[in-house]
């Protein structure tokens, strides 16, 4: 069993986790922390296949009486356009399987964007409005893309850009088609937060996990700050942790 190192580089705490259960364990932990102190936390949540251990290890701290989250308010990235929230592939459904429904969560403060809303430049604004009205996100967990997006926020997004309607590249399709019959099947276009929507969380932790995302992370962590690796952007967030796999990890130049 490896060791934990915990570094700084840019500004940006570093954790590297000696692999993926350990990384998802210490996100958990900075959530369980976070809704201990402040039962009526908002968190900022994500889906794709990073968290989805880190959701366990909440649901298990859930179901051991060690944790509650009655009073919590959620706010997720994302959702695919034209998918109804009870369509299985959608990001509500996500979030309710690998996480509401197995907690005791109160449904009406869980907040999904709405892809399937009528005129979605407003249901974008009133995501926007309802975040304010919550008092801003206190704590965000983030994914990253292969070409370095957060959210949907793909190479190209304003560094201030806000909760919008986007269309997604050939590649990110190509990624998530795994989670469909075919990929003819994923939407083209999403809902999804702005990184000025993201950077305004008053904190950010990032997993990263796998051989895969290790290219994208050293650019996010030690690259130029680029629009084309939306994640670089985070480097000017006051209060970012990346949490990492070695595998995640091993394109990062240790000093
Ligand atoms: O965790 P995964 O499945 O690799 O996805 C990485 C990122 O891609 C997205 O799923 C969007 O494509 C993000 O929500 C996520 O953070």
């Amino acid at each position: 069993m490896g060791v934990m190192t915990e570094t700084k580089i840019n500004g940006i705490s570093l954790v590297v986790a000696p692999d993926a259960n350990a990384a998802a364990a210490i996100v958990a932990d900075r959530f369980a922390s976070l809704i201990t102190a402040n039962p009526q936390a908002v968190l900022g949540l994500a889906t794709g296949g990073t968290p989805v251990q880190t959701y366990q290890q909440l649901v298990q701290k859930v179901q051991q009486g060690q944790l509650s989250f009655q009073s919590v308010q959620s706010f997720n990235l994302d959702e695919y356009v034209g998918l109804k929230g009870d369509h299985p592939q959608s990001y509500r459904s996500f979030m309710n399987e690998n996480l509401f429904h197995q907690v005791d969560i109160n449904l009406d403060r869980t907040h999904v964007p709405d892809g399937a809303a009528a005129d979605l430049a407003d249901q974008c604004q009133s995501y926007e409005a309802m975040i304010r009205e919550a008092g801003g996100i206190d704590l965000q967990l983030l994914g990253i893309g292969l070409n370095g997006h957060i959210a949907f926020n793909e190479p190209g997004s304003a560094a201030d850009s806000r909760t919008r309607l986007v269309d997604l590249t050939a590649n990110t399709i190509q990624a998530n088609a795994r989670f469909f019959d075919t990929i003819d099947e994923v939407p083209k276009q999403a809902v999804t937060m702005g990184i000025g929507t993201i950077m305004e969380s008053k904190g950010i932790v990032l997993l990263a996990t796998g051989e895969g995302k290790s290219h994208a992370v050293e650019r996010m962590i030690q690259g130029p700050v680029d629009v084309e690796l939306p994640a670089s952007i985070l480097q000017q967030h006051p209060s970012l942790t990346v949490v990492t796999d070695p595998a995640a990890a091993s394109q990062i130049q240790m000093a």
